[in-house]
């Protein structure tokens, strides 16, 4: 697919066990292209995470994989022939990946500044005050204000809300053209929740990312995403727009995880690409 930033085809995980071998994906199969925010959905331990993060090769230890994974252009699974380097490449400056708290992504007894800027000035070799002042920047793009004592300030000083500002901005200031973002909002208030999404997504628009949206949340990815994969198990069992996710599920287990779906009346439901839904049930039966 033109402009296509993740296609991941058929990929299958093992994993090495003390009880024998795992198998934690088993075939997936899904993409994202330019400027498109797609949803991954499923219940807790179906394979959410270890999908994203095998993008960009961060694998359990002892896993072996097949299939094929390009991210922006590069095959990562080193198929084609692609080096270490290569997947470096990748993880420096093509694509970035927000997790769930960031405060486990940010060194509590480093300054925000100094972490916001490790990889520009690590990764990049840029000279700290140009690092620092593209921090700066984009600090106040992500909606951060007074950028200058933010930046001397220590993570247990911010809210998690700005602490989730600061990581997205650490990950935007590499120029990364695709954001993995691995339940990024799920840990905040419903509030800052739709103040963080609503970041992301004029963030997707002037910069055209493509957003691979992960959530427990059927009923989030709906009013969030353009297009939704569901995953049960291991496997991409489903792929729907967003719009016709609750209205006309197309898979049984979809329908099932609809149907678990707590939802407010009809005239209360949020619209699509409205900043949040009112309510950000999990599905039934999700472990968080
Ligand atoms: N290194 C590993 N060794 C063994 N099992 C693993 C390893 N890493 C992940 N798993 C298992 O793989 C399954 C998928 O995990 P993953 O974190 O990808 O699921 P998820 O859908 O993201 O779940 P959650 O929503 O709870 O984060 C889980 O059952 C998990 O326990």
């Amino acid at each position: 697919m033109k402009g296509t930033l993740l296609d991941i085809d058929n990929l299958r995980l093992t994993v090495e066990t003390h009880d024998g071998p795992r198998d934690i994906l088993r075939g997936v199969t899904l993409s994202v292209a330019r400027g498109e925010t797609v949803g991954l959905v499923g219940e807790s331990g179906c394979g959410k995470s270890t999908t994203a993060r095998a993008a960009l090769q961060l694998l359990p230890k002892r896993a072996h994989t097949t299939g094929r994974i390009t991210v922006c252009g590069t095959d990562v699974t080193g198929e084609d022939g692609t080096d270490a380097a290569q997947v470096h490449d990748v993880r420096a400056h093509r694509a970035g990946m927000i997790f769930q708290d960031p405060r486990s992504a940010l060194n509590p007894v480093r300054r925000i500044g100094d972490s916001a800027t490790e990889r520009l000035r690590l990764v990049h070799g840029l000279p700290a005050a140009q690092a620092r002042d593209r921090i700066v920047a984009l600090f106040t793009e992500v909606g951060l204000r007074d950028p200058d004592r933010l930046l001397r300030c220590y993570p247990h000083q911010l809210s998690g809300g700005m602490l989730q500002r600061v990581v997205i901005a650490a990950a935007l200031s590499t120029g990364p053209e695709l954001l993995l973002a691995d339940e990024a909002t799920s840990a905040l208030d419903v509030t800052t929740q739709a103040e963080v999404l609503a970041v992301l997504r004029r963030l997707r628009r002037e910069r055209e990312l493509g957003v691979l949206f992960i959530t427990h949340d059927l009923l989030l990815a709906a009013a969030y995403c353009d297009r939704v994969y569901v995953m049960q198990d291991g496997h991409v069992v489903d792929e729907q727009p967003a719009a016709s996710l609750f209205d006309d599920p197309q898979h049984p287990y979809t329908r099932h995880l609809a149907e678990a779906t707590p939802r407010l009346p009809e005239r209360n439901t949020p619209e699509r690409h409205s900043p949040v839904p009112a309510s950000t049930q999990p599905i039934k039966g999700a472990r968080r």
